[in-house]
C-alpha cells in the first residue's frame, strides 16, 4: 500500500517575527504545503498574537495557501476580514460559535473554505451535522493558547472516529491535526487518518539564532522532511 499523502503546514507561532516575511519565505523554500497562522484574543484562550495585518503581511509574503485558525471568541465578527486578508481556509472553534452553521456559511460567502475545530475535551459528535458544510477539521492535540506543549493521546480516538466520519461524508474534507506534533507523535497521528499536520516547534525550532537565510531553509527542510517521511511507516 503506497503511502497517505501528507500535507505540513507550519505554524507561524514558532517563527521569529522579527524576520516574519523571510521566515514564511524559509519554510515556502523548505517545502511547506500551507502556512498555518494562529490567531488569540486573550479571552477564549489566556494568550495574544495578532489579527489581519498579519495574515496581509503573510498573503505577500508567500503563494502557499495560508490556513487561520481562530482561537477567538465571537470569530463571525472577524472571518470576512481575514478573508479579505488573504486567508484561504478559516477554522473556528465549535466552543466559540454557538451559530456555527451561520459562521461556516459566512466564512465560504467571504470566499475562503471554512473549517471547525474541537478542544482537547470536546466529542467528535458535535461535528457531524456540520461536516456536510466544511472543507477542514482540525482535531486540537494541546490545549489551545501556546506552542511547544505535550501531544495529548486522547485526539488519537478523536481522529479514528472523525476519519470514519468524513469518509462516510463522500466528501474531500482535509482531516488536520495540531499541537505536540513531531517526528515522535507523527506516525500514530498519520495512522489515525490526519492528513495535514500543523507543526511550530518542530519546524521553526529547527532552526538556530544568527543562522543565515540558507541555513534556516536547510534546518527547516530537514524538520519537514523528517515529519513528512513518518507516513511511509503509516502506510
Ligand atoms: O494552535 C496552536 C496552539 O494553540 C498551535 O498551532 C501551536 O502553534 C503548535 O505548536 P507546536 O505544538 O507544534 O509547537
Amino acid at each position: 500500500m503506497s503511502p497517505p499523502h501528507v500535507l505540513i503546514a507550519p505554524s507561524i507561532l514558532s517563527a521569529d517575527f522579527g524576520h516574519l516575511a523571510a521566515e514564511v519565505q524559509a519554510v515556502e523554500s523548505a517545502g511547506a504545503d500551507w502556512i498555518h497562522v494562529d490567531v488569540m484574543d486573550g479571552r477564549f484562550v489566556p494568550n495574544i498574537t495578532l489579527g489581519p495585518v498579519i495574515v496581509r503581511a503573510v498573503r505577500a509574503a508567500t503563494r502557499l495557501p495560508i490556513d487561520v485558525h481562530l482561537m477567538i471568541v465571537e470569530p463571525e465578527r472577524y472571518v470576512a476580514e481575514f478573508a479579505e486578508a488573504g486567508a484561504d481556509r478559516i477554522t473556528v472553534h465549535v466552543e466559540a460559535s454557538p451559530h456555527l452553521h451561520r459562521t461556516v456559511q459566512q466564512i465560504r460567502a467571504a470566499g475562503a473554505l471554512p473549517g471547525v475545530t474541537l478542544n482537547p475535551h470536546t466529542s467528535e459528535e458535535a461535528l457531524r451535522h456540520i461536516l456536510p458544510d466544511v472543507d477542514l477539521v482540525l482535531v486540537m492535540s494541546v490545549n489551545p493558547g501556546f506552542g511547544g506543549q505535550r501531544f495529548i493521546p486522547g485526539a488519537l480516538d478523536k481522529l479514528r472516529a472523525l476519519r470514519r466520519m468524513i469518509d462516510a461524508t463522500g466528501r474531500d474534507i482535509a482531516l488536520e491535526v495540531d499541537g505536540g506534533i513531531a517526528p515522535a507523535t507523527a506516525p500514530d497521528v498519520i495512522a489515525a487518518g490526519a492528513r495535514v499536520l500543523v507543526a511550530g516547534s518542530a519546524v521553526f525550532g529547527a532552526a538556530r539564532p544568527g543562522d543565515t537565510h540558507e541555513a534556516r531553509v536547510d534546518s527547516y527542510a530537514r524538520a519537514i522532511r523528517a515529519l513528512r517521511s513518518t507516513a511511509d511507516g503509516a502506510a
